[in-house]
C-alpha cells in the first residue's frame, strides 16, 4: 500500500480536538496496512506531539500566509505530496481544507468522499459509512481502488486497537505561493469566545429565554462550564443574539462531546445541527417538547430555576 497523509486543523498552536481523534485513527490505520503516515498542519509544532504514534514519521509546516482568504497557489504541496508516493488522505471535514483537498483530488484523479463516519477494509477495497441529510441518515458505500481521499464529519468516532510508539519524526515546511489575482484585504478573527464548531462543550439557549437581557446567565454559566454558547434561529433572527451563534440546518453544525439545550423546542431544523453531539442534556419546562426524545439526559424545569443553581453549585466547587 502506498502512504499516508493526514492534514491537521488546529487553533492558538493547539491541534483541535477532532484532529487528534484522526491522528489516532490514522497512525493505528497505517500499522495495520503497513503504511508510513506524513502529517500536514499549518503551525509549526515540535517533532515529539507526533512521536507517541508509531507510524508518523514526518510533520510538515505548510507556510501559507494568504490560506485564510483561499487564496494560495497550492502547487507546491501538490508537488511534495507526489515525492512522498502518497495513496490515501484523511482530514476534518472545513471550508478551508475542503477547498484544498478537492483541487489536490482532483489534481491527483482519486475520488474524495467526504462526510465520513467510518472507514473499513473489506475484501475487495474500502467500505465507507457517510453522514446524509444533515446527520439523519447514513448510508455505506464502497470503493474498489487503494487510492483515495477522505474528509471524515467533525462527529466521527472509530476506535482501532491502539499502537503506542517512540517515533523519530522530521520536521519540514513548504511554503505556498500566493494568488496575485486576489488580494486579502483585511482579517478579522472572532475573538474573546471559544469557536463553535470545535468547542467540547456547547451551551445552547432558545426562545424560552424570553428576553435577551436573560442572556448573562447563559453567559456566565458558559464561563464556569468552558463552554461556547449557541442559540436556536429564532433568537438569532430577534437579534437576541449574534447570527454565528445560531446552530442547526440552517447554521452552524456542532460535535460537541456535550450539548445542553436550555429552552430549546428540538424542532427537526434544530436537531439537523446538533445531532452530532456525543451527549445532550435538555432543560425544558415542557415534559412534551420533542427534544427530550433525542436527550441522553433531560431535566423538566424551569431554565431560571435550574440554571442559577447549576451556576451555584458550580462556583462552589
Ligand atoms: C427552513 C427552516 C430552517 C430552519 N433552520 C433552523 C436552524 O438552523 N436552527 C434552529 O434552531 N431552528 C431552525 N428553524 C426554526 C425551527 O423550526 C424552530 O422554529 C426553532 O428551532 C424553535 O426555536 P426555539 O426552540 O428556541 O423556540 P420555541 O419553539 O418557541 O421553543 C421554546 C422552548 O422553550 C421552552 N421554554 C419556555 N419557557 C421556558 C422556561 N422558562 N424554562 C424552560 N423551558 C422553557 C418551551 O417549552 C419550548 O419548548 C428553521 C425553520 C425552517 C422552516
Amino acid at each position: 500500500m502506498k502512504n499516508i497523509a493526514v492534514f491537521i486543523d488546529s487553533k492558538s498552536g493547539q491541534i483541535t480536538e477532532s484532529s487528534k481523534r484522526l491522528l489516532d485513527f490514522t497512525s493505528n490505520w497505517a500499522i495495520q496496512h503497513g503504511a508510513i503516515t506524513h502529517v500536514y498542519g499549518f503551525e509549526p509544532f515540535s517533532s515529539e506531539l507526533f512521536s507517541a504514534y508509531a507510524s508518523i514519521k514526518q510533520y510538515t509546516h505548510i507556510k501559507a500566509p494568504e490560506l485564510v482568504n483561499h487564496n494560495q497557489v497550492i502547487a507546491p504541496l501538490f508537488d511534495e505530496i507526489q515525492s512522498k508516493e502518497i495513496g490515501q488522505f484523511f482530514y476534518v471535514k472545513t471550508l478551508l481544507m475542503d477547498t484544498m483537498a478537492s483541487s489536490i483530488a482532483n489534481s491527483l484523479h482519486i475520488p474524495l468522499i467526504s462526510n465520513v463516519l467510518n472507514v473499513e477494509k473489506v475484501a475487495v477495497g474500502f467500505q465507507l459509512t457517510k453522514s446524509v441529510f444533515s446527520g439523519k441518515a447514513t448510508i455505506t458505500t464502497e470503493i474498489k481502488g487503494e487510492s483515495f481521499m477522505i474528509a471524515f464529519s467533525k462527529s466521527f468516532s472509530i476506535d482501532l486497537p491502539s499502537h503506542a510508539g517512540n517515533s523519530v519524526v522530521g520536521l519540514s515546511e513548504i511554503t505556498l505561493g500566493i494568488d496575485q489575482q486576489n488580494k486579502l484585504l483585511e482579517n478579522h478573527p472572532l475573538t474573546g469566545s471559544i469557536p463553535l464548531p470545535d468547542a467540547a462543550i456547547v451551551l445552547g439557549a432558545g426562545r424560552g429565554f424570553k428576553d435577551p437581557s436573560n442572556w448573562w446567565i447563559v453567559e456566565d454559566l458558559a464561563k464556569e462550564l468552558g463552554a461556547a454558547t449557541a442559540c436556536s434561529k429564532p433568537v438569532s433572527d430577534l437579534n437576541w443574539r449574534p447570527h454565528h451563534e445560531h446552530v442547526g440546518q440552517t447554521g452552524v453544525k456542532i460535535a460537541p462531546k456535550l450539548y445542553i439545550a436550555c429552552g430549546i423546542s428540538g424542532a427537526i431544523q434544530h436537531l439537523a445541527g446538533v445531532n452530532g453531539s456525543r451527549k445532550i442534556v435538555v432543560i425544558n419546562n415542557d415534559p412534551e417538547a420533542p427534544f427530550f426524545k433525542h436527550a441522553d439526559y433531560g431535566i423538566v424545569g424551569d431554565v431560571f430555576d435550574v440554571l442559577p443553581r447549576l451556576l451555584n453549585k458550580l462556583k462552589s466547587h
